[in-house]
């Protein structure tokens, strides 16, 4: 079953093109990773999902979320799917958990919203740091976020985003804020927390290493376009994209230690600036004329599909 479908999405900004034609589905339980660079539109697809575009966006296309089409729900079918459906989990918990509160308050506020009681509030809260890891429960639940490391504090963001059982938790680069161990600590949480439950999830980030831990398909966008999806355990054998195959290269544990790292070419475009045909073409080592000229769509490739004109078999079909 499908929990998340966007369906050619285009994001504008006044008459500025932020996002092309966004084509993606989450099945129930399954995890994506949606990566690019800074400004390749992942925030604004996500952003999209419970209209929390900022303002002068407007979106076309369309997104349905538990069969619901999003752009057609009146604001209290919204609230209900944002407090109920969906949990979201951004880059940096101390934004998300309200300072002057309590740990405890914070979490048994979610689950009182749900119509669960005071004391089962407080043991329902108990039990979700204890399923995130987190030691010493009632002495944190009687604790305020400054009192707690950005990692702990991730941990209590991710309790309270599980607490109302969603069926789909969005993920914007929730450990970016993090230190590497630290940041390996709480996407293994996340990891295992969700399979546990059966919650799909959409996982932000510029990490595409990151993501393929974590997540079962990849899709990887750039200047407001998926260039390509792939399932995570075939990234490396199979990411044909030249995009792909060009983020990968320039990984640091792509080259032996010392060796001299590669970067992508050029600068990162935005899909306002992009041309006319693929939106890759100017950075891209092998593009020919009619990728400056036709856009390319995604189309099947191996185990997964990529739009790129290199790699079809009529370059003008497109
Ligand atoms: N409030 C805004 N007003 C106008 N343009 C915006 C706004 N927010 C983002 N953009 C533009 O939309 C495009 C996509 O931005 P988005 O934040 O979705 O990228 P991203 O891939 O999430 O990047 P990052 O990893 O830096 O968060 C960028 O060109 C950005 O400049």
């Amino acid at each position: 079953m499908t929990v998340l479908e966007f369906d050619r999405l285009r994001v504008t900004i006044g008459n500025r093109p932020i996002l092309r034609e966004v084509t993606l589905t989450v099945a129930t339980g399954e995890a994506v990773g949606l990566v690019g660079e800074s400004g390749s539109g992942k925030s604004m697809t996500v952003k999209s999902v419970l209209r929390m575009l900022p303002a002068g966006a407007a979106a076309g296309g369309t997104i349905r979320l538990l069969g619901a089409e999003i752009g057609k729900l009146d604001e209290a079918a919204l609230r209900n799917l944002r407090s109920r459906d969906v949990a979201m989990v951004f880059q940096d918990p101390r934004a998300t958990v309200n300072p002057v509160r309590t740990i405890g308050d914070f979490l048994t506020e979610v689950l009182r919203d749900q119509g669960v009681s005071k004391a089962q509030a407080r043991q329902r809260a108990a039990g979700l740091l204890a399923d995130v890891g987190v030691d010493h429960i009632d002495r944190r639940m009687r604790q305020r976020p400054h009192e707690l490391s950005g990692g702990l504090l991730q941990r209590v963001v991710i309790a309270a985003a599980l607490a109302t059982e969603p069926k789909l938790i969005l993920a914007d680069e929730p450990t970016t804020a993090l230190d590497v161990t630290t940041q390996e600590e709480v996407v293994a949480i996340l990891d295992e927390q969700r399979h546990k439950r059966g919650t799909a999830l959409l996982f932000i980030s510029h990490d595409l290493e990151l993501a393929a831990a974590v997540c079962d398909r990849i899709a990887v966008m750039y200047a407001g376009e998926i260039v390509e999806i792939l399932p995570a355990a075939r990234l490396h054998e199979d990411a044909r994209h030249p995009y792909t195959r060009a983020l990968l290269r320039s990984r640091p544990g792509a080259v032996p230690p010392g060796a001299r790292l590669e970067t992508v070419p050029g600068t990162p475009q935005a899909a306002f600036d992009a041309p006319a045909g693929c939106v890759f073409a100017d950075r891209c080592g092998h593009a020919t004329a009619n990728c400056f000229s036709v856009r390319p769509v995604l189309r099947p490739v191996d185990s997964g599909s990529a739009a790129c004109h290199l790699l079809e078999e009529s370059p003008h079909g497109a």
